[in-house]
């Protein structure tokens, strides 16, 4: 866990520093009251006492009190403002990181953890600073100041306050090793909720349509029952420590009380002034300690839910990404935009067997090169291996002639314009989603977005829109059409003005006329770019300068339309499911 604190900034470490010392302060004054209330006592019992003393005493005494609470008040802004900027540090440090992550320890974690880790666990952690600065501090530093001055006073009293302390361990720690794995499990248990909720969040369309929400009610009732079964648990086991807590406390006063009247009792007219008035101060400075016993405990019941949650952060912060950069950048070896695979052969890392399986083929500037195949044949898999995704499991893909894992991440990816399968669009407008992100080598223009928009067949649409350019774009793109939101990321992927663009199945939301007339346009205004398409309608690529066929993983087909009808076979039965021979023809 303290390796998490290590995330700590020099302010903040010296905010914690100013904020101990105001706490030892703080304690200091504390305990200054019962000394000022013993010489109240002796000076109310004293013969001849004068009233500006007890006035003297009573005003310090109104000092010390104010002057704790102002201290106490400072101690919790500081911790407070420690804990929200540690906080925020940690959660831009945490974003970054998984930004840097790739697909495969993305999925290790999986999504909904990651989301509970950036906020739920920070938050856990953000609670134990503010507490901890508080009470973790205050209470040992209020315990060993309190037992010092108590020290030299009666053994009995002594004995009595050491058997409440020792009877308040026994009782907090079983409650705790009780509470202590349920704590453990409720980070796990968030997680679970999220992931359900997400689900069910992202599904509700289908969740709908099938009348699943019962089954779904179900789902969730499962994770959240248990995770209020753990609440309950733990709060059940609090509940029932705090009247023990209490009880031991009022026994401790009952009992120092009861020893003090045996010994006034037996004591001499003139001690017993002395002894009542330790009896007043040592019972005060006895329920310091048991508070401070106290506020420890507080503290023990945080820490074992904060220290998993700092060990989930820091598992994410110590990840490396698998995929790391390389050290070239803008180097080229081959014409600009070339794409070879050389006896590619990838797995995925939980899968057992092989998605592609010595592929090879070259795609050159200029050139369409179409993927096409039955549904898992690995065609996504192949076209995700450019942008490195993944890294390939054995052989090479080189861009530009030179292999993509020599290339800085970013600078491969100023050479790509891709569109994913599935349409990802991000809150902002038409224009802002458009020109999203940069690559080094061209600034998106007002005319390129226009231009862009029109190539992937979108302007028809977008200046129907009421702020047409401008218009809003919620978050997913939810406000948009399948087929607009899939021409909005064609479009994207246009004004990026890349040498190499990736279509991966973004065509087939179109209907064929949109499809038609969006290839035309490509085959046009990105004349020289290589691009590589992957299809499921054979009209969508019959055009392009090469097709390439995959089974299971591996290349059966490669070359144009019609070598591929005279000498595919897979080729042509895809041909001959989707059109007639007079079209084929
Ligand atoms: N993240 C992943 N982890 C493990 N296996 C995966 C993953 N993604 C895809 N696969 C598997 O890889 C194989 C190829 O998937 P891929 O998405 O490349 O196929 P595809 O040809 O594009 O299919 P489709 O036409 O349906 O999109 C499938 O068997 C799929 O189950």
């Amino acid at each position: 866990m303290l390796k998490v604190f290590k995330n700590f900034t020099l302010k903040e470490s010296m905010l914690a520093l100013l904020s101990v010392l105001l706490i030892i302060f703080q304690v200091w004054l504390d305990l200054k009251l019962p000394d000022y209330m013993s010489e109240i006592t002796l000076l109310v019992q004293t013969q001849g006492s004068q009233m500006s003393d007890i006035y003297a005493a009573g005003g310090m005494m109104l000092l010390c009190a104010f002057g704790s609470l102002l201290t106490a008040i400072l101690v919790a802004v500081i911790a407070a403002k420690i804990s929200t900027n540690f906080g925020a540090n940690l959660r831009e440090k945490l974003f970054g990181k998984v930004l840097d992550f790739s697909l495969e320890e993305i999925s290790t974690f999986s999504t909904s953890s990651l989301i509970t880790r950036s906020t739920n666990d920070i938050t856990q952690v953000q609670m134990l600073i503010i507490m901890g600065l508080q009470a973790l501090v205050k209470a040992p530093i209020l315990a060993f100041m309190a037992v010092t001055k108590i020290m030299d006073k009666s053994w009995q009293w002594s004995l009595a306050t050491g058997i409440a302390v020792i009877i308040l361990l026994v009782v907090v720690i079983t409650a705790l090793l009780l509470a202590l794995p349920k704590f453990k499990s409720l980070q796990k248990l968030t997680d679970n909720l999220t992931h359900v909720t997400r689900e069910n969040l992202t599904g509700l369309r289908v969740v709908r349509a099938y009348n699943a929400e019962d089954y779904q009610e179900n789902k969730f009732g499962v994770v959240n029952d248990i995770l209020t079964a753990t609440h309950l648990f733990t709060s059940r086991t609090m509940a029932f420590i705090m009247p023990i807590i209490q009880l031991i406390m009022s026994g401790l006063s009952l009992a120092i009380y009861w020893i003090g009247a045996i010994l006034i009792n037996q004591a001499g007219v003139l001690d017993r002034i002395t002894l009542f008035s330790d009896m007043i101060v040592f019972s005060s400075y006895a329920m310091q300690i048991v508070m401070a016993f106290m506020m420890l405990i507080m503290i023990f019941i945080m820490v074992p839910r904060a220290a998993v949650s700092a060990q989930r952060i820091q598992e994410v912060l110590d990840t490396e990404p698998t995929i790391l950069d390389g050290s070239l950048s803008d180097a080229v070896n081959a014409e600009v935009g070339t794409v070879e695979f050389k006896n590619v052969t990838f797995k995925y890392p939980d899968a057992q067997t092989a998605v592609l399986e010595d592929v090879s083929f070259i795609a050159k500037p200029g050139e369409t090169v179409a993927f096409i195949g039955a549904t898992g044949s690995g065609k996504s898999t192949l076209v995700n291996l450019i942008p490195r995704f993944y890294d390939v499991t054995s052989g090479e893909i080189l861009v530009n002639g030179i292999d993509v894992r020599q290339y800085s991440q970013e600078n491969l990816h100023d050479y790509i314009g891709y569109a994913s399968q599935k349409a990802s669009l991000f809150e902002g407008s038409i224009k802002s989603n458009v020109a999203y992100g940069h690559n080094n080598r061209a600034r998106v223009l007002d005319s390129d977005i226009v231009e862009a928009i029109e190539v992937a067949q979108a302007s028809e649409f977008v200046e129907k829109l009421e702020d047409t350019y401008n218009a809003p774009v919620t978050a997913g793109g939810t406000n948009l059409s399948g087929g607009q939101k899939q021409r909005v990321s064609i479009a994207r992927a246009i004004a990026r003005q890349a040498e190499i663009l990736i279509f991966d199945d973004t065509f087939s939301a179109l209907d064929y006329r949109t499809d038609r007339q969006l290839r035309q346009a490509l085959r046009e205004e990105a004349a020289d770019a290589t691009k590589l398409i992957v299809a499921q309608r054979i009209g969508t690529i019959k055009d392009a300068d090469r097709i390439i066929v995959l089974e299971e993983g591996r290349i059966v087909g490669n070359g144009h339309h019609e070598e591929l009808m005279a000498n595919c076979q897979v080729y042509q039965e895809i041909a001959y499911s989707q059109l007639s021979k007079e079209e084929l023809a």
